[in-house]
């Protein structure tokens, strides 16, 4: 028995015929995945199947890229999991993905979201998971100068390989190492502004502003799917300042 149905390649997968649904991912992309490994397939395929209980709307892909060691792996253990990996530094090896569901107004979103590899020599893997991803996670870490030099290299090959549509997302990680701190919030927020990009700094040790980034790129690709002729336009960055001011109003 299959439930599956494709993914469009520019928009994200979505269900809304019947009440309760699932709609599993394409296993990656026989279609749209080109040249990736048949290792990220065949994981793909089975996770599919163990999340058939899980109803959602939408189904989105969310890729997580930068330098190594800016914490792409302890952000996503921190959304999915709320924990925080502290310890010896593991490097990721290739790439993996995790899925999660997360309620956006009265919909469900799925987001399918890919841990890559920072490092060089994995680059050609990531490549090509790029096209298929409706929205990118791009990090750097405040405390290390060199990996927010690199954000522009980064843009470019984000601009080479993904879609031209895709959704990204600019962040500052490591938020809580204040002491240690060497690059500026305000020269984030400049690099993000001139690309036209949405900006915040996060903290995987913390949980600062991890719910939201996702969260945020989850509103942005549901409004995406869903958009009607006459919908005001949503804009994510108008979104997280207010999200933003809401927790400071409420919380101090
Ligand atoms: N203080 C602090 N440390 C963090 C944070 N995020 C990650 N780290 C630490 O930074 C190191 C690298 O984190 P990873 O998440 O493994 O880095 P990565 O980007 O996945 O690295 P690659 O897999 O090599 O690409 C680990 O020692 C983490 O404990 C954070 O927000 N704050
Ligand atoms: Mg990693």
């Amino acid at each position: 028995m299959s439930k599956k149905k494709g993914l469009s390649k520019r928009e994200c997968a979505t269900a809304r015929s019947t009440k309760a649904h699932t709609v599993s991912l394409e296993p990656s992309g026989k279609a749209t995945n080109g040249g990736a490994g048949n290792g990220g397939h065949d994981r793909l395929d089975r996770s599919a199947l163990n999340n058939s209980n899980e109803f959602y709307d939408v189904a989105c892909k969310v890729m997580l890229v930068g330098d190594s060691g800016v914490g792409k792996t302890c952000l996503l253990v921190r959304f999915k999991d709320g924990a925080f990996l502290s310890g010896s530094f593991i490097s990721t090896v290739g790439i993996d993905f995790r899925n999660k569901v997360v309620a956006v107004d009265d919909a469900k979103v799925k987001l399918q979201i890919w841990d890559t590899a920072g490092q060089e020599r994995f680059r050609s893997v990531t490549h090509a998971y790029y096209r298929d991803a409706h929205a990118l996670l791009l990090l750097y870490d405040i405390t290390n100068r060199p990996s927010f030099e690199n954000i522009r290299a980064w843009l470019t090959e984000i601009h080479e390989y993904a879609q031209q549509n895709v959704v990204i997302m600019l962040l500052g990680n490591k938020g809580d190492m204040t002491a240690e701190r060497a690059v500026k919030k305000d020269e984030g927020e400049r690099l993000a502004k001139e690309y036209g990009i949405p900006f915040m700094e996060t903290s995987a040790k913390t949980g600062l502003n991890v719910e939201l980034a996702f969260t945020a790129i989850a509103k942005e690709l549901k409004h995406r799917v869903e958009k009607q002729p006459n919908d005001a336009k949503f804009r994510i960055q108008d979104y997280i300042n207010s999200e933003k001011k809401k927790k400071s109003t409420c919380c101090g």
